[in-house]
């Protein structure tokens, strides 16, 4: 069986005493690709920060690699929600992936030659190496976040953390992305924060429903009864997961909402 990298147990968080997750525990093993789905303000995001100890519980604990995830960030990526907040500083693609490298205990000369050569791997590894001299201000969106995923690889991290990857991207670039988290997988552990039922049709393993509790299921197919949990709909309306999904057909999802 797969060592555990991520563990929470009886987890709980607020925000200023309004309570955003409760009694949160689940396991997370080596070598998984987890879709961390919910509804808006389920609390995706905050579980995220709570696993890249950004943020603290307010009661129970998270253990990344049996440690407190501060302990272990140099071994864990993260490409957060909204990055696009500072694209018009003027820097190159090269530059941005070469940030990866700042850890703490950072040795100068920086970049040294093997920071040049971990970002010029990344840059391969997500295809877009021939963007290297390009500014990031001057990119797609798709383009863009190939790039911020390589910035999280330059690092060489073991675990991925992605928060809604493909949040503005083309449905042909979402599906190109998730082809290239697929490969990524091989060799990372990663959880990926997706309204998006297409990220769950074809290529996660598993799938944590964050709704102030979680529900973590090892097998991507989800049930009626899962969904009315996480969604639920006024009987005649359309179930929102059909929306998210834009009339995507979904191999994992059993009749719900409107079909059933
Ligand atoms: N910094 C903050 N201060 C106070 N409340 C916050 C803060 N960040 C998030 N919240 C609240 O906590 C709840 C959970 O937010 P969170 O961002 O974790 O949800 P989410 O599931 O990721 O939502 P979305 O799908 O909309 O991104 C929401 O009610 C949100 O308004």
């Amino acid at each position: 069986m797969a060592d555990i990298v991520i563990e929470a147990r009886h987890l709980f968080f607020a925000y200023n005493g309004q309570k955003v997750l409760e009694d949160v525990s689940f396991k997370i093993p080596a070598g998984d690709f987890v879709a961390v789905i919910g509804p808006n303000g389920g609390g995706k995001t905050t579980l995220l920060k709570l696993m890249l100890g950004l943020l603290t519980p307010t009661r129970g604990e998270v253990r990344v690699f049996g440690r407190p995830p501060r302990e272990v960030s140099p071994r864990v990526g993260y490409v957060p929600q909204h990055v696009e907040t500072h694209l018009h500083f003027p820097i190159t693609v090269r530059d941005v992936v070469m940030m990866g490298r700042l850890q703490p205990g950072l040795k100068w000369p920086w970049p040294s030659r093997a920071d040049r050569a971990a970002a010029a791997q990344a840059l391969a590894r997500m295809g877009v190496d021939h963007l290297a001299q390009r500014r990031i201000s001057d990119l797609s969106g798709g383009q863009r976040q190939r790039v911020f995923i390589a910035r999280a690889l330059c690092a060489r991290p073991e675990i991925l953390f992605l928060d809604e990857p493909t949040a503005g991207i083309d449905p042909q670039g979402q599906v190109d992305l998730y082809c290239l988290l697929e490969q990524l997988n091989a060799e990372l552990t990663i959880v990926l924060v997706s309204h998006d039922m297409l990220a769950l049709s074809t290529h996660v393993k598993s799938v944590a429903c964050v709704n102030r509790r979680l529900h973590y299921h090892d097998h991507p197919e989800l049930t009626h009864d899962m969904m009315e949990t996480m969604y639920p709909h006024t009987p005649g309306e359309a179930c929102p997961v059909e929306l998210v999904a834009h009339g995507v057909p979904h191999r994992v999802l059993k009749p719900h909402g409107n079909d059933s």
